[in-house]
């Protein structure tokens, strides 16, 4: 080929196509980082749920065969599964990034499909067999996963890092162009900006970044990547601050369910214990109407005792209801004493900072109180804090 037709050739290519890099498109960019390979002894999956935009990874060595899965959905706990038994490998862990509000983990479905050991941070709260901190390695065959604090979005994300395979399993504090939202939870604007400023932009440029999710299809970023564009963590500290607390996003669906299932890393058995200890839960809603219920739980029932919440209507249970799942309760307008029957929603493990992000939210909806409304319940010690704190 003549010099004049192949710079008309490569000069039509850019024009079609900026992202095609000629040799001399190569040159100009030179911020264009190469990415490091994979290496042969290591397998990687990355597996999807439609419903909550949740990315699940699956990580193994294949001389020893051990393998991990990074946050796995419950509901697709069988099809990871299957896909670790159809490559021969034996599940070691099934590990989190954090305590997610989308979706509840399939740790707990795993550990009773496979035997294997739940890992997630000391600072998530959440249970599990093994806590780990940055001072922990998680080992499958010869590959060893790193622990990088990086809260923010909660108090316990942790970034997973693999620096011979380039790798980083970011979770939520980092999304590809985004990030994790930073409005509930133990959310944090300026502590998300830090953990991602010094963990995780501070790792080698071409380092492969896996996000927890994403909702418009991409799957996999780099540092160099996003430390360029990345709309809102390429900003200052105080415009990250304004952005996040102008992203107006609706609570995840399945927040309820799914904070205090995870808490228990979505094992079934020890939700369902919270029937027990009906006895000792009390139910809340934000009431914009005036309604200042007295309350009573079952066990301040025996003794005869009932408290008031000025702002809030606190229900009775009318019949026990095991975790998730609705009741009925009796309320009464303090004023007036006007009763009626409200619906309850049992939800165990909230705690007072849930609480109050709840009556935000509701607040927000200007949903009023009425009968029908769906209660979270919290626990007695809780309320108890909460009532001495207002
Ligand atoms: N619509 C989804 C929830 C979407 C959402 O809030 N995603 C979280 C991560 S899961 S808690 C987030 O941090 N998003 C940041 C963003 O900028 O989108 C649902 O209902 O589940």
């Amino acid at each position: 080929m003549n010099c004049v037709l192949s710079r008309i050739i490569v000069s039509q290519i850019r024009a079609t196509n900026p992202n095609v890099l000629t040799k001399g498109a190569y040159r100009n960019h030179s911020k264009m980082v190469e990415q490091i390979p994979f290496t042969k002894d290591f397998i990687f999956r990355q597996f999807f749920d439609s419903t909550s935009c949740t990315y699940t990874y699956l990580l193994a060595d294949t001389t020893t065969k051990e393998a991990l899965l990074i946050d796995p959905v419950i509901e697709h706990a069988k099809r990871d599964f299957q896909a670790v038994k159809e490559l021969n490998l034996t599940l070691k862990y099934a590990i989190n990034t954090h305590m997610h509000a989308d979706h509840i983990t399939g740790t707990g479905e795993l550990k009773k499909l496979s035997g294997c050991k739940s890992i997630i941070s000391k600072a998530s709260g959440a249970q599990a067999d093994i806590f780990i901190d940055e001072t922990d390695e998680i080992q499958f065959g010869r590959h060893k996963l790193k622990v990088l604090a990086t809260p923010g979005h909660t108090n316990g994300c942790v970034t997973y890092y693999l620096p011979e395979q380039g790798a980083a399993f970011t979770g939520d504090a980092l999304l590809i162009r985004g990030c994790g939202r930073t409005d509930f939870q133990e959310g944090s604007s300026s502590t998300l900006y830090n953990s991602v400023h010094q963990k995780i932009f501070t790792l080698p440029d071409p380092t492969k970044l896996y996000p927890a999710h994403d909702y418009k299809g991409l799957t996999c970023t780099s540092v160099e990547e996003e430390k360029r564009l990345n709309p809102r963590l390429t900003k200052s500290l105080e415009e990250f601050v304004k952005i996040m607390d102008n992203l107006n996003l609706a609570y995840p669906k399945m927040i309820d369910k799914a904070l205090p299932a995870n808490k228990v890393c979505g094992l079934e058995s020890t939700i369902a214990n919270s029937e027990e200890t009906w006895d000792n839960k009390c139910c809340y809603a934000n009431n914009k109407e005036g309604y200042s219920a007295r309350c009573r739980n079952e066990a301040a029932d025996k003794l005869g005792e009932f408290s008031t919440l000025n702002n809030y209507c606190c229900v009775n249970s009318q019949r026990r209801t095991k975790n998730n799942e609705e009741g009925d309760a009796g309320y009464r307008r303090q004023d007036s004493n006007e009763s009626g029957t409200a619906k309850v929603q049992h939800v165990s493990g909230k705690t007072q900072e849930f609480f109050e992000n709840r009556k935000k939210q509701i607040e927000l909806e200007n949903i009023k109180m009425k009968p029908t409304i769906v209660f979270s319940c919290v626990e007695r010690q809780i309320q108890n804090d909460f009532e001495k704190s207002r």
